[in-house]
């Protein structure tokens, strides 16, 4: 089934005017109000209506919406079905108001209110089975602020620079590891410890919220039923994501403005894995941004309910068009519903409430995590038997494809809780239950190729967390593990030093960078010549960072000077010879013109990319690399077509944040100087084809080195370019398709990215 999206409209706020309003809803064709209307902003006598599976408008209390769409999943939860909950919508538009709520009964949100269902739920199953079935509760609770995931129940004073690690589990879930669980009995527990965390998160005033939230939050919730005969855990994992900004508007200061580049990118990021699943591309990033990569949307199981929150006056025009149009694409997006497998048991054992009594937080060990679903229940069986805190484990599901459980484990279920057949959530006819295949629209790279290799890869992961758990815990590192070979053990001094050496600096330079090209992006040319000044210092010998602080010195002095002179900042046609000219004319046609089409606009963003400085050296900000440059009229015709294709009004954040779309660390490349000689040698081998040459790149046997090739023949034989370009008049592909910068690299099927690094460090120039 479809993520359910359903959108809500907040109350005018108390600054806001009621002839400012631009959002409307309407009944859509089930008689229900479904439908939201807003102005085309180029021609307001026109308007744009998107449908959802339901709209709230301003009067609608927290209990309607609870009721409505949240209350209904609390008994798929107890079924054994994972929820997954989460408010979107620009700053300012309602989302903690609807996540977490007020302090009043009436006012309290989405998530008190399905706390407090799940443990009325929980009473009535453990009265009705006359105490034969427990219930548990537990919950974890973790922000993600600046890419970096931080424990809420830490005091921010006790948090590490780095923040907490995220991995794949082997059993292919995303991890956050070192998160404490705590366990929670009843409302008022629930209650206390949500108000104590809510307190470390990372809240600021900026024009357009004064309780800004400045990070997305995730909230836990593991219900953990036991029964004489097997345990069931699912997980109701309710998300506030920090809302996208445009700093126009916001009056961001420097930290707020590094807050905000952090939080659009992981937005920017969110918005492409959604439109990549929604047109079922083989290539979904998530793992470009720590959101995207634990909320793996489109991968989890179970119910996924998105509230997109909107406000409803003319000052949020284009971000409520922008949201409107992710939100539409989420809708897309479908969601199996898949029932988490119970774990079948011997005798009756204590619950994992009582082995952690006491209300106590408790930190978990930092340990690699064990295989597979259910992961917790196994995990915390040993811990009952070895009076030990179980390890932390629980998971969005993450891109790996994850091995289906092994036969016999799980004998045929025959539960005093199994459910009865319900169709009825969300109006949903639901597919048979099925258990955990791959989903089959998400292109999997080959597995490994020896097996030797995902044993140097696992101890290698293995060995990363027990010193990374060492340096958390304040203690001496763990002797190394007997079976760590020489080659485990180079590979680890080799990722150590990116971890803290160097590379640490450089990352630093480099988000410095990502943020000056995003407030130069949008036309912030101020705060760009500031975070290209601060990136100065980690590229010393950068002829190129130095030219583009210069250019834009020089800029905005002609505009301070235009400024002085006319009084204003001139809304003057740009021409080439005015450097202030390229972005004005990319911000008036985001915000004017309809160049709204998707693939289109990508083109148009790259074409006026290149018009700049040409300081990519090639293609490697490009999400696809392989689209061949046309000529400039080319460009000019592919310009064209956006402007005339459909009025899609996604999105100025968008075209804003392009530059966001892959920005790595490889991207030194780009802003570095071009490609690296080692990336240059990497390139230039596999683009020979030369099966014998590609093998003799460290790390790469004959099976990878032919996969390589294929792939480039596939890439060639598939056209070099996307579906728009593809209708573009006089494209010729390039049927010779050649890698080009290191990006391009990353994509190669079958090569991680750590078989990457190995391969170019062991290139000798
Ligand atoms: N349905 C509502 N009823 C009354 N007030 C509301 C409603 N929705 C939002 N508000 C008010 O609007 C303001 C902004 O709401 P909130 O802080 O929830 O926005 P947000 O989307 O979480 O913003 P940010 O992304 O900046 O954290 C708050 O003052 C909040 O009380």
């Amino acid at each position: 089934m479809s993520v359910r999206v359903v959108a809500r409209i907040r109350p005018l706020l108390q600054a806001e005017l009621e002839k400012d309003q631009i959002v409307t809803s309407h009944i859509g064709p089930d008689g229900t109000p479904t439908m939201i209307k807003i102005p085309n902003p180029k021609n307001l006598a026109e308007e744009f209506s998107f449908q959802f599976n339901s709209v709230y408008e301003q009067s609608a209390t927290q209990q309607e919406i609870y009721d409505a769409e949240v209350a209904p999943t609390v008994k798929h939860l107890f079924l054994g079905y994972d929820v997954t909950l989460f408010a979107y919508g620009s700053t300012g538009t309602g989302k903690t108001h609807t996540m977490r709520g007020g302090k009043s009964l009436a006012d309290r949100g989405m998530i008190p209110r399905l706390l407090s269902s799940i443990y009325r739920k929980s009473r009535t199953i453990e009265k009705s089975s006359n105490g034969e079935t427990n219930v548990a509760v537990s919950m974890s609770y973790y922000e993600i602020y600046n890419d970096r995931v931080f424990d809420l129940f830490d005091a921010p004073e006790k948090r590490t620079a780095t923040g907490l690690p995220i991995r794949e589990a082997e059993g292919g879930k995303t991890v956050v590891v070192g998160l404490t669980e705590v366990p929670c009995r009843s409302l008022k527990e629930f209650e206390a410890l949500y108000d104590k965390a809510n307190a470390n998160r990372s809240t600021g005033a900026t024009k357009l919220n004064s309780h800004s939230s400045r990070s997305h939050a995730i909230l836990c919730v593991k219900v953990t039923i036991t029964s004489p005969t097997e345990t069931r855990v699912s997980t109701a994992s309710a998300i506030d994501l920090a809302g996208s900004e445009d700093n126009r508007r916001t009056g961001n200061g420097k930290d707020r403005m590094v807050e905000s580049a952090s939080i659009n990118k992981s937005l920017f990021v969110l918005a492409q894995c959604v439109e990549a699943i929604s047109k079922k591309q083989p290539r979904i990033p998530y793992r470009e941004s720590k959101m995207t990569r634990i909320l793996s949307l489109g991968q989890n199981n179970g119910f996924t309910v998105m509230i997109l929150n909107l406000a409803p006056v003319k000052s949020y025009h284009l971000d409520t068009l922008s949201s409107l149009n992710f939100a539409n694409r989420t809708k897309k997006i479908e969601v199996r519903e898949v029932e988490n497998e119970p774990i079948f048991k011997g005798p009756p054992r204590q619950t994992t409430g009582g082995a952690l009594a006491g209300g106590t937080m408790q930190r978990q060990p930092l340990r690699p995590l064990s295989n597979g679903i259910n992961v917790n229940l196994t995990a915390n069986r040993d811990a009952t038997t070895k009076n030990e805190k179980p390890p932390k484990a629980f998971a969005v599901y993450s891109d790996r494809s994850r091995p289906t459980a092994p036969k016999g484990v799980l004998p045929p279920k025959s539960s005093p809780l199994k459910r009865n057949a319900d169709n009825s959530l969300l109006g949903s006819s639901r597919p048979s239950k099925i258990s955990r295949p791959t989903p089959n629209f998400i292109r999997r790279g080959p597995e490994a190729t020896t097996l030797s290799k995902a044993s140097i890869e696992t101890l290698v992961e293995q060995k990363v967390s027990e010193i990374l758990a060492a340096r958390a815990l304040n203690a001496p590192d763990p002797a190394p593990t007997k079976t760590v070979s020489e080659e485990v053990q180079r590979r680890l001094d080799s990722i150590e030093k990116r971890l803290a050496g160097q590379d640490g600096e450089r990352a630093e330079g480099l988000s410095y960078l990502f943020m000056a090209k995003q407030h130069q992006a949008r036309g912030e040319d101020g705060s760009a010549l500031k975070m290209y000044e601060l990136a100065r210092p980690y590229f010393p010998d950068n002829e190129k960072l130095q030219s583009k602080i210069d250019r834009l010195r020089e800029k905005l002095a002609t505009k301070r000077v235009e400024e002085d002179n006319v009084g204003t900042i001139p809304a003057q046609k740009p021409t080439s010879s005015n450097p202030y000219s390229r972005e004005r004319r990319d911000y008036e046609n985001d915000d004017g013109d309809e160049s709204y089409h998707d693939e289109a606009e990508e083109s148009a963003y790259h074409d006026s990319e290149d018009d700049d400085d040409n300081d990519d050296g090639g293609s490697s900000h490009r999400a696809r690399p392989r689209k061949q440059r046309g000529t400039q009229g080319q460009g000019q015709r592919q310009n064209r077509k956006a402007r005339t294709s459909s009025p899609d009004p996604l999105t100025r954040h968008n075209l804003s944040h392009a530059d966001a779309r892959v920005y790595t660390d490889e991207q030194a490349e780009s802003e570095t100087g071009t490609v690296t000689p080692r990336t240059r040698y990497l390139l230039d081998v596999i683009n020979s084809r030369d099966v014998s040459k590609i093998r003799t790149l460290s790390g790469l046997g004959a099976k990878r080195a032919e996969g390589i090739i294929e792939y480039l023949n596939a890439e060639a034989e598939a056209g070099a370019g996307s579906e728009a370009e593809d209708d573009m008049p006089g494209n010729n592909h390039d049927r010779c398709f050649m890698l080009r910068s290191w990006t391009d690299l990353t994509r190669l099927r079958g090569v991680g990215k750590k078989t990457l690094e190995t391969m170019r460090e062991a290139v000798l120039v």
